[in-house]
């Protein structure tokens, strides 16, 4: 199966992924906001400040010019940041009703959208009408892109609505060495990627203050533990958080220093301000956001979910993260499920 295939965000994730979609045999566009950056990936194939040490596919072409990168496309991979998404969906808008075309949509992006709580899926279906697209599937699982780059075993989960289309987007991914499951539980697949990146924020932060792998562990499956609540809270499929979304994903975040948002947390645990980590990072850092959103969705939805209540508190409260800590072991006991 060979497609056009414009994948819209080449930072390390949306650059990588055009590569593997150009290696399965598609034509690949890819776009990015920054003319500099195209350049580079045109001309030497490399894009050192995303993916160091990398050469793409000579075939690969990159486009700052929206409409160039869409021309043709039978399929739409969004791979920008979360807070870029409904900006780039409101464009992406205006260009397929000049080219009267209806791509699938995939996209890759892992958060909530600030104020609204919505998730990516649900920013692209409101920005692009159906009549402008076919169906919405969404890409995720444990998969740092430095490991994709090394052609590392990798394996995700696409997750649709529509079967086929979730059937379709397995097709065009898998490889020798990326396998992808399909799922149709999209809300349950959405929220545990985003917020996985709190709870790696909060694995980064013990490792900076020197906790070992007890700890580690513990956030991880009682933070797992919160956010299938949240995912209930939706009708979420209890299943999900056990698979590749879930616990795969929390495990590779939250033990990696590939991580962006793990690494955050544990230069916030080495005593850095959280200003001084999103100034040095030069990545995006979704965590940061996503903790500020699943704080406000929980307590708009009565969900209790005290390990995201302390990583808000330490991020937008300046509560001391030892302290934050020491409130969160000292809760009354309880049982465990
Ligand atoms: N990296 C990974 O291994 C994985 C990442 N993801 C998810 O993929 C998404 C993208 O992450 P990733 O590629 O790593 O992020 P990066 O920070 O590496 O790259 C993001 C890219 O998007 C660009 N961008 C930022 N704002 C806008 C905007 N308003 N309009 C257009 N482009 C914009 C950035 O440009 P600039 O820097 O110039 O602002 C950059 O090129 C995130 O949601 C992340 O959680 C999912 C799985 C794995
Ligand atoms: O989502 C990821 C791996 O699955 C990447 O996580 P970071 O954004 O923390 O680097």
């Amino acid at each position: 199966m060979s497609e056009k295939i414009a994948v819209l965000g080449a930072g390390s994730w949306g650059s990588i992924l055009a590569n593997l979609l150009d290696e399965n045999g598609n034509e690949v566009s890819l776009w990015s906001y920054n003319p500099k950056q195209v350049k580079e990936l045109n001309e030497k194939h490399t894009n050192t400040h995303y993916m160091k040490d990398f050469t793409y596919s000579e075939t690969l072409i990159a486009y700052s010019d929206l409409k160039q990168a869409l021309t043709g496309a039978t399929t739409v991979l969004f791979v920008v940041p979360t807070k870029a998404v409904r900006s780039v969906a409101g464009d992406v808008k205006q260009v397929l009703e000049e080219l009267q075309t209806k791509p699938q949509l995939i996209h890759a992006s892992k958060g909530i959208e600030q104020g609204t709580y919505k998730r990516v899926s649900e920013i692209l279906a409101e920005e692009i009408p159906a009549e402008l697209r076919k169906s919405i599937t969404v890409l995720s699982g444990p998969s740092h892109a430095e490991d994709v780059a090394k052609r590392d075993i990798t394996l995700v989960t696409a997750a649709s609505t529509d079967a086929d289309a979730a059937k379709h987007v397995q097709q065009l991914f898998m490889n020798r060495y990326f396998r992808v499951y399909t799922n149709s539980d999209v809300i349950g697949v959405e929220i545990a990627a985003a917020l996985k990146n709190i709870i790696a924020l909060g694995t980064g932060a013990l490792n900076g203050l020197g906790y070992g792998d007890n700890a580690k562990a513990a956030l991880m499956t009682r933070g797992l533990a919160e956010i299938s609540r949240l995912g209930a809270s939706f009708g979420a499929n209890p299943q999900t958080f056990t698979g590749l979304a879930g616990v795969g994903d929390i495990i590779v975040t939250g033990t990696s220093e590939n991580s962006r948002n793990y690494r955050a947390g544990d230069e916030l645990g080495k005593g850095q301000s959280l200003q001084e980590v999103i100034d040095t990072m030069g990545m995006v850092i979704e965590g940061v956001a996503t903790t500020k959103a699943a704080y406000e969705l929980a307590k708009q939805r009565g969900v209790e979910m005290p390990i995201t209540g302390a990583i808000y508190q330490v991020l937008y409260e300046g509560k001391d993260i030892r302290t934050a800590i020491s409130d969160l072991m000292m809760r009354e006991g309880r049982s465990e499920f």
